[in-house]
């Protein structure tokens, strides 16, 4: 890829036949690295991803006062050590980092500054500075409510009961869930409004559990006690929403596909994708060796609500431009939130290849008709990266602006998708 800015993405002209590997999940391994960073003792946390977000989450927890090392068999991580004086937590435009580590700052005696990327200062943030103020937080943010914002720690939270809108993004909650552990209290959270993105929640309980703590959950109430949290070591599964364009394109393209190291069990979102492939047609077996997928002979429209896995969006919209009927996607509002408004992006950038793709006030309209190449630009939005190169399985010339961005999770995606496609 070097420093082009462009990429000719290619376009099959044979069925796929490949086997895959992905890198570490985003969600995870920088779970692991905050809950590595209010442990008691060293986590080694395995097979991390190593990509602009996950390493923008190692500088956030190591200016807060952890030591992360790289070694052979992963990141080693030292527990954050209290300090003073001021500090700059850099977000890039990474949710996780921007959500995940203000709750730490908090905990710690440090005045820290959190501020990043143009795109991140629209991201929503609001619900838990407040939320956290209510607990104990010291927190300047001009009223804005918006990134750039500083915290003034004063070593501790109180925590206790909070009620919190995590309709906006489900990392509001998952936040507050991670560090409660170390507040004087713990926490009991109730939820308002409709919290997207369900299995990332649940991918916070169980890591919480993993490290020691006993998370509680009644519905829409979260109770989190104080625990002492310890680890000695944690493997990372791979990105499943990152697989997410090579799991697809065997219905594109026919032929097989399979991605190495799917886990029998988990909490992330992209293992709803079996479900999607069969759905639409295709196959998908999972067995020890990983997860199959074959192309079948149809490619139906589906009416789908996507509440629950908002970020495989994007490659889903790619792929549906392509089915036999039309589709709609929904219970996605919150991904205007995203990187990018997504739904404004895809709609603009898909249209313009000229495919008939509307967005909706919480979703996507998708007739599909015969795209043309040309220019897809991806909004620093490393999911656009995907989806252009989804499209452009079918469809012959379409240029993917700034592929470099799809660094944010998946730095070579480029090159492993080239080998792929033939
Ligand atoms: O907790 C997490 O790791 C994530 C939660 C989701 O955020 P939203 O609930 O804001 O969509 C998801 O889209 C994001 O990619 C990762
Ligand atoms: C929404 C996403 O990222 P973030 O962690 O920045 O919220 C995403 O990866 O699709």
């Amino acid at each position: 890829m070097g420093e082009e800015n462009t990429w000719a993405a290619p376009t099959a002209t044979d069925s796929i036949d490949a086997d895959v590997r992905v890198p570490g999940s985003k969600s995870i391994t920088n779970r692991a690295f905050v809950l590595a960073a209010l442990s008691d003792g060293a986590t080694l946390v395995r097979e991390p991803l190593d990509s602009r977000d996950a390493r923008l989450m190692l500088g956030a927890i190591d200016v807060l006062g952890a030591a992360s090392t790289e070694t052979a068999d992963g990141v080693r991580i030292e527990p954050m050590a209290d300090g003073h004086g001021e500090v700059d937590v850099v977000l890039g435009n990474a949710g996780t980092v921007a959500r995940f580590t203000p709750p730490l700052a908090a905990l710690g005696s440090r005045t820290v500054r959190f501020d990043g990327d143009p795109a991140i200062r629209r991201r929503p943030v609001a619900p838990l500075l407040e939320a956290l103020r209510t607990l104990g937080a010291h927190i300047d943010d001009e009223g804005r409510g918006t990134v750039p914002f500083t915290i003034r720690g004063e070593g501790g939270l109180r925590g206790g009961s909070v009620e919190i809108d995590s309709s906006a993004s489900s990392q509001f909650l998952s936040a507050l869930l991670l560090s409660a552990p170390a507040f004087e209290r713990g926490v009991t959270v109730r939820l308002r409004g409709e919290t997207p993105s369900e299995p990332h929640i649940a991918m916070t309980l169980d890591m919480l559990r993993r490290f020691g703590a006993a998370p509680e959950r009644d519905g829409t109430e979260f109770h989190v006690p104080p625990a002492r949290l310890e680890l000695d070591s944690y493997t990372v599964e791979p990105d499943l929403s990152s697989a997410a364009p090579f799991v697809v394109a065997p219905l594109l393209t026919g032929g097989r596909i399979r991605v190495a190291g799917w886990p029998a069990e988990t909490t992330q979102p992209g293992d709803w994708l079996r479900d999607l492939v069969r759905r639409l047609g295709g196959d998908a077996v999972l067995d020890a060796d990983g997860l199959t997928v074959t192309g079948g002979d149809t490619l139906p429209g589906a009416v789908l609500d996507l509440h629950a896995v908002g970020e495989l969006t994007p490659v889903v919209t790619a792929l549906l431009c392509f089915a036999d009927g039309p589709s709609e996607i929904r219970g996605v509002a919150h991904l205007r939130g995203h990187e990018t408004d997504r739904l404004a992006a895809l709609a603009t950038e898909i249209s313009a290849l000229g495919g008939d793709v509307t967005d909706t006030e919480d979703g996507l309209r998708i007739r599909p008709t015969p795209l043309r190449g040309g220019t897809f630009h991806t909004y620093d939005d490393h999911r656009l990266v995907m989806a252009g190169a989804v499209l452009a399985l079918r469809v012959p010339g379409i240029t993917v602006e700034n592929p470099a961005t799809v660094g944010k999770t998946f730095p070579d995606f480029v090159q492993r998708w080239e080998r792929v496609v033939r």
